[in-house]
């Protein structure tokens, strides 16, 4: 499987990705700084990793959202590439509107950092399809604003379109309907504020992460 992990200013998930990719999917992604604008032909998967790109200014993700990149991302996104975007790269999913809806601050205000109970909701994924059998699983989340939007017409069609990947057990930051996770239309597209690349086995947040890693590569 050919990956790629867009490094944007801020981003400081980007080398958990890249460690992640490199050792689940048994080849080295590569590092694509935001400003060169270029996905190396041939990409299976574009990892947009979490962090704080432009210090969270304006809103989180919304800078990034116009940089360079962003055209060749949706590009890939459009021709059916999958794409995984982790925490602040699901805020930067929803700031190009690749993912529908807004994530706003935490209910709480606070920053949230803790190990985190979720719901494997829809099992018949690329990003899931291991964790079938499996209801909860744990993955760290670290992230103030989390907190998932939209109006009930979208809420209701992710959930009718089984598009909700993953919700919440115990609702960390407001999250309409628990949703932890979301899938494009052609489910090929998954934004989640969990950190699956920081839970693969090491000395960090257990191991319930692999699944979507090995999910993806057994789709590709
Ligand atoms: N870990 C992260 O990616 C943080 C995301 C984002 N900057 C937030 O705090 O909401």
């Amino acid at each position: 499987m050919k990956s790629a992990v867009i490094v944007f200013p801020g981003s400081n998930c980007d080398r958990d990705a890249q460690v992640a990719l490199a050792s689940l999917t048994g080849e080295e992604p590569v590092m694509v700084w935001h400003k060169d604008g270029q996905i190396p032909d041939g990409t299976d998967l574009i990892m947009v990793p979490g962090g704080f790109s432009y210090g969270d200014y304006l809103r989180c993700g919304a800078m990034a959202a116009n940089s360079p990149v962003i055209s060749a991302l949706k590009r890939h996104a459009e021709r059916g590439g999958y794409v995984l975007g982790v925490c602040n790269g699901f805020q930067v999913l929803t700031e190009t509107r690749l993912l529908p809806g807004a994530l706003l601050r935490n209910a709480g205000l606070d920053f949230v950092c803790k190990p985190q109970a979720l719901k494997v909701e829809n099992s018949n994924t690329a990003f899931t399809s291991a964790y079938a059998g499996k209801d909860e699983i744990s993955v760290p989340i670290a992230h103030h604003d989390g907190n998932y939007v939209a109006d009930e017409e979208t809420l209701d069609r992710l959930e009718g379109e089984g598009r909700v990947a993953f919700r919440y057990a115990g609702n960390p930051n407001g999250s309409a309907r628990d949703i932890a996770g979301i899938l494009s239309e052609n489910g090929r597209v998954l934004g989640l504020m969990p950190h699956p690349e920081r839970a693969i086995g090491g000395h960090e947040g257990g191991e319930d992460g692999r699944g979507m890693f090995e999910s993806l590569l057994a789709a590709i």
